[in-house]
């Protein structure tokens, strides 16, 4: 294939299923939530075979319509798309719950893959205008994260792992999203399966080159999350983007997706612009060269731009 395009490339992951390179992301902002279901049918109608979602996303329902209607209308099978789904850290004690509601909301017997979405444990506290009526950052009165001190983060991964291990159908296989490094090294030590991915912020201002290496030499696949910036994709507007957009007569969007699909790292942009998600499925050959100078920059310009608070209760998570 010599030019393909993003939707057809894919990578495997260590159960030997092939996962696509590009997908949708769906964190939309609350006020685009409505707009998950035309963004979804869009991006199966364009070629993406890949949908990231996850139950603190508030839109799985919204894809689930999409899904549905796109079986319906034969444009698509099941088994020939790719859904990963996530268990966010209120429910790090009650994962088999939390996946069974994520397939109500998908209306969807399976998803391909289950991330731990992060490796932290939060309390359930009510809150009518939460995720089905519970907090989705909960925090204590001084704004610092409601963390379950009895918890301990790798208790979610167990219990993923001993459902995969027992065969559960409700999903293919299992991961993780923002673990660091040393998270993943004690992950390896105390459980037998071996994460298929592990979803952190990747881009060319956070190439996390340590964790790469760590990840390829055990098998891990990483896909990389807000390969833009997040909102109003930041990253765009970077000066070296735009110097290797006009290089390659392509959109500075191209670059970063390339940056992440030519290293093989999965990647999943997120957008409810039609026009926008078939322009992220151009594929660009960039070179291993332009590759490393991306690398290179990264390492003396590290920005990381999706800025939880919460994040702050996991140690080393802020250092790259
Ligand atoms: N596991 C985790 O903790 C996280 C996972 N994610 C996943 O990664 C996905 C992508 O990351 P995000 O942070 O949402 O942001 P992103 O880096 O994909 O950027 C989204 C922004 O780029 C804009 N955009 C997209 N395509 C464009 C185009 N062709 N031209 C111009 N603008 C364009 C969108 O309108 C939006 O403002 C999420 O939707 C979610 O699925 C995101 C954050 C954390
Ligand atoms: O996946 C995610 O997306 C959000 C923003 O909604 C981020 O906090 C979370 O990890």
């Amino acid at each position: 294939m010599l030019h393909p395009k993003n939707t057809e490339i894919y990578f495997t992951l260590n159960t030997g299923a092939k996962m696509p390179a590009l997908g949708l992301g769906t964190a939309n902002e609350i006020e685009q939530i409505p707009e998950t279901k035309q963004a979804v049918k869009a991006a199966i109608k364009s070629g993406y075979r890949l949908i990231d979602t996850a139950w603190a996303y508030r839109c799985e329902d919204r894809v689930g319509e999409a899904l549905k209607e796109l079986f319906e209308e034969g444009a698509i099978k099941r088994e020939d798309i790719f859904i990963t789904t996530k268990v966010w850290p209120t429910h790090w004690d009650i994962a088999s719950d939390s996946i069974s509601r994520s397939l109500e909301n998908l209306g969807v017997e399976y998803v391909d893959l289950v991330l731990q979405h992060w490796p932290l444990c939060f309390n359930r506290v009510e809150d009518k205008d939460g995720v089905d009526g519970i907090a989705r950052n909960p925090t204590h009165l001084d704004g610092s994260a409601n963390i379950n001190e009895e918890g301990d983060y790798l208790s979610t991964y167990k219990q993923l792992e001993k459902m995969y291990l027992a065969k559960d159908p409700r999903f293919k296989a299992i991961g993780v999203s923002n673990y660091p490094l040393d998270y993943l090294q004690r992950l390896l030590k105390e459980c037998r399966v071996v994460p298929a991915v592990n979803q952190v912020e990747i881009h060319p201002q956070l190439p996390q080159m340590e964790l790469r290496d760590f990840c390829t030499e055990h098998g891990i696949r990483l896909e990389s999350y807000s390969p833009f910036g997040a909102t109003g994709s930041p990253l765009t507007k970077n000066a070296l983007m735009q110097k290797l957009a006009e290089k390659y007569s392509c959109t500075p969007n191209d670059i970063l997706l390339a940056y992440n699909i030519r290293q093989g790292v999965v990647t999943v942009p997120r957008s409810v612009n039609p026009k926008n998600i078939v322009a992220n499925i151009e594929f660009i050959s960039l070179t291993k060269e332009d590759s490393s100078v991306l690398n290179k920059y990264g390492l003396e310009n590290s920005q990381r731009f999706r800025n939880e608070k919460f994040a702050e209760s996991i140690p080393g998570f802020r250092e790259n």
